[in-house]
């Protein structure tokens, strides 16, 4: 007898999941990707990073996007955030192309990226002041945005005093602080031990509901994607192209034990199906592995 149950459709939504998509799509769309391409040329050869990318994303809403290595993650997200530029097509920004940075997108890379030499809350003021406001005024909105991450407490201390996922936080906060539309957020949590990372994603959910922001985050996690995601667009390499952009299934509010649940499980499925025949073709240029020989005595075995 088979005891495993077959899974449905990671393409059946409940009622309320499915009211929930038609709310979000009755949302203005706020970025608009139009057949985005990027070649890199280098005197060795030419790569199609990224080719024909097309998506929106509505309001509020939280994308991820995930591929296998070198699908063109993070060069997307550096075309979004405006620190690259795109070979053809467009990215439009609540109906404006975007043709540089700008405080409209706010941005959070996996490094820990604030000074060392600032406060935690002179980081967070940081951008504030940039974009001219008062230092008064700085001081009070990243107090605000500190309680917001909960590390109010910690305004005075120095980056180098807290833990991985603090320093994260406060990146959060200060990405936040100029109110972006758009947050921008590549691999934030990659360099984070599970159980930080864990609390984390649960905590920037919080933030997600409760201010007026729409997400992209980039993950190399498919957990992650869906416990996190609305949708998420997956890429595939060489070129990068749009495979599949998938509605998750599972009900919000997300919580922890919904990672065995039947949408969830079917979702990781569709996702492991696509990353892994695009996967198998391994990354362009790549060295093959070597059969390896033999070191340790014949019979000495391991497994
Ligand atoms: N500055 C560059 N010059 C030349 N080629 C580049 C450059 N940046 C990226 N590429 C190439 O473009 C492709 C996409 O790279 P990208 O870093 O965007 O992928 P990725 O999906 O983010 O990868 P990973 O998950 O490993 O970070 C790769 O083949 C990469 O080698």
């Amino acid at each position: 007898m088979n005891a495993q149950k077959t899974l449905p459709s990671y393409l059946e939504q409940s009622q309320q999941v499915r009211e929930r998509f038609d709310r979000m799509k009755s949302r203005e769309v706020i970025l608009k990707v139009k057949s985005l391409g990027k070649t890199f040329e280098t005197q060795k050869r030419e790569t199609v990073a990224l080719k024909d990318i097309n998506f929106e994303t509505y309001r509020r809403e939280f994308l991820c996007i995930v591929g296998p290595s070198g699908c063109g993650k993070s060069t997307l997200i550096r075309i979004l955030a405006g620190l690259e530029t795109q070979t053809s097509g467009e990215v439009l920004l609540q109906g404006k192309p975007v043709r540089g940075p700008g405080r409209d997108r706010g941005m959070v890379f996996q490094g820990y990226t604030l000074f060392p030499w600032l406060t935690v809350k002179r980081n967070v003021m940081f951008g504030l002041e940039v974009n001219n406001a008062g230092r008064l005024e700085a001081e009070t909105q990243a107090l605000q945005w500190l309680q917001l991450i909960g590390l109010e407490k910690f305004a005075d201390a120095y980056p180098h005093q807290l833990s991985g996922g603090m320093k994260q936080r406060v990146a959060i906060a200060r990405a936040l602080a100029n109110q972006p539309r758009i947050l921008l957020m590549d691999e934030p949590f990659g360099a984070l031990d599970a159980q930080t990372r864990t609390r984390m994603q649960a905590h920037l959910l919080e933030i997600w509901r409760k201010i007026d922001i729409t997400i992209v985050f980039i993950t190399h996690d498919l957990d992650e994607a869906i416990y996190l995601a609305d949708r998420i667009l997956v890429l595939k390499p060489h070129p990068g192209e749009v495979q599949e952009l998938i509605e998750v299934p599972v009900p919000r509010p997300r919580q922890m034990d919904q990672f065995i649940s039947e949408e969830f499980l079917t979702t990781k499925a569709r996702l492991e199906e696509l990353i892994y025949s695009s996967e198998a073709h391994g990354e362009e240029g790549e060295e093959p592995y070597p059969m390896m020989m033999r070191l340790a005595e014949v019979g000495d075995n391991v497994e």
